[in-house]
């Protein structure tokens, strides 16, 4: 059968793992696609000390791979909006497939690249760009077919999870482990992106438009980072049996869609909450299937590779089959536009962490608050004193109660003479 042939754009940390497991695997990807795959062409910008490129053409100018007549596949592995979207659009252009890393482009701009890819019949792939090496997008898109999804929910960035792991487990600065993470090559160009929560939901937002059957709505994603949790909190999470993990959830209500990310305690008896370093977990539960689990390396060279080359694979072993026959990203005319809830209408348990006054009464004063407004506690630790300069601390866990409530009954928390500061916040969740 006719060999199908791969330009690769970006050689860096993705497109060297690509590179390089293409070339390594070559005989059991053939035998598993059906056909040989042969890298035509690389497209980088800076050479790649890990990866030989041998005797394949390397061009600066992506352009003379997106448009090179011999290449079948062209694989955008340069990241951020500009030169990738002009490199995905460009090969659509030319009729040739596409598979990409690059969530940001297809949390914002996918609409537009699948319109594209429709119109011109042919595949746009994106397996690595949720979860790395995970195949959870074939997971939900595929193996879960049969599944009206009711929730989801994942530790989907693997530069969040290494620093909350080694802040636990090693007591590590926060700055000092984001930096390994860089030079292991995790974290995105602009790290920002890791910790602040926006590489998690540009997934979620992925995950949740295949699972739930609705458009890709990254700007109504609620999200919040990492760089406010504290050592103090990761302590108290412990104490009360849980683990804070930066989570993804999606959940399907009758309201509308439940989207946001943020630092999340989670019970350490759930099996995610004990998912740590660089792997992601996704859970995801289905009407039919209940609740399902996948495990796996988030980020990193080979193991975001992995998931590249499967989409190589599946186009190949599809590539002689009509356009229709490829399971793409949905079909355009079944999306429902169902809406998607804003933070305050979302219903959570919650964790709150207090500063206040030594004297007696406070306690008796933040109960009444919470339990005015029908919010009822779980558990409650008070801590004295550590020296004369600290305050005692009130650290609680509640039942579930909606959004706007929790911030009602912060604002008057906050307001009680004796309370010192503002209150710390973060959201329980028990999956199920
Ligand atoms: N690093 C990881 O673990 C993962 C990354 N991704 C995604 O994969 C994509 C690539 O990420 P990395 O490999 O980490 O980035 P990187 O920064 O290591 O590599 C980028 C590559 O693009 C090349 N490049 C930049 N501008 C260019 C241009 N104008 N023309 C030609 N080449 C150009 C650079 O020379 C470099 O080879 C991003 O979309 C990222 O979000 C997805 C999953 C995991
Ligand atoms: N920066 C991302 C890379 C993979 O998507 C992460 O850390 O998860
Ligand atoms: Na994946």
């Amino acid at each position: 059968m006719k060999p199908v042939k791969v330009g690769i754009c970006g050689l860096g940390t993705v497109g060297g793992g690509t590179f390089n497991v293409l070339t390594r695997n070559a005989k059991d990807i053939a035998r598993r696609a059906g056909r040989e795959i042969i890298i035509e062409q690389v497209a980088t910008r800076h050479p790649n000390p890990n990866v030989d490129t041998g005797t394949v053409a390397v061009t600066d100018d992506v352009k003379n791979v997106y448009t090179n007549p011999e290449i079948d596949v062209v694989v955008e592995l340069i990241g951020g909006y500009t030169i990738a979207k002009d490199v995905v659009l460009g090969a659509i252009e030319n009729g040739k497939h596409v598979v990409t890393a690059n969530k940001a482009l297809i949390a914002v701009h996918g609409d537009e690249i699948f319109a594209a890819a429709e119109a011109k019949g042919v595949s746009v792939m994106y397996e690595a760009a949720v979860a790395g090496g995970i195949p959870v997008i074939k997971a939900v898109r595929e193996g879960l077919a049969a599944n009206r999804i009711n929730w989801l929910a994942g530790i989907i960035n693997g530069t969040g999870n290494f620093i909350l792991t080694e802040m636990r487990d090693k007591g590590r600065d926060f700055a000092d482990v984001l930096a390994e993470a860089q030079a292991l090559g995790y974290a995105e160009a602009d790290p920002t992106f890791d910790v602040e929560g926006i590489d998690a939901a540009h997934k979620l937002t992925i995950l949740s438009s295949i699972a739930y059957g609705i458009p890709l709505q990254f700007e109504r994603c609620y999200t919040e980072g990492i760089s406010k949790v504290t050592p103090e909190d990761v302590e108290y999470a412990d104490e009360l049996g849980y683990r804070i993990k930066h989570l993804g959830v999606s959940r399907r209500t009758e309201r509308g869609i439940d989207l946001r990310v943020h630092p999340t305690m989670i019970p350490v008896g759930r099996p995610i909450a004990t998912v740590d370093g660089v792997l992601n977990a996704v859970m995801v539960n289905g009407d039919a299937v209940g609740d399902t689990l996948y495990v796996g390396a988030g980020a990193g060279a080979e193991p975001t590779a992995s998931a590249v080359v499967a989409d190589i694979v599946d186009i190949a072993r599809g590539y002689d089959a009509p356009a229709h026959a490829s399971v793409n990203h949905l079909a355009f005319d079944k999306i429902e536009d169902v809406q998607v809830l804003p933070i305050e209408e979302i219903e959570t348990a919650y964790y709150l962490r207090l500063q206040v006054e030594d004297k007696a009464g406070v306690l008796a004063s933040v109960a009444t608050i919470l339990s005015e407004r029908g919010i009822n506690i779980e558990a409650l630790i008070q801590k004295e004193p550590k020296s004369e300069e600290t305050k005692a601390q009130i650290i609680l866990l509640t039942h579930k109660v909606m959004e706007k409530q929790m911030n009602d009954a912060i604002t008057a928390i906050e307001a009680l003479s004796s309370t010192v500061g503002s209150v710390t916040r973060i959201r329980v969740e028990h999956l199920n």
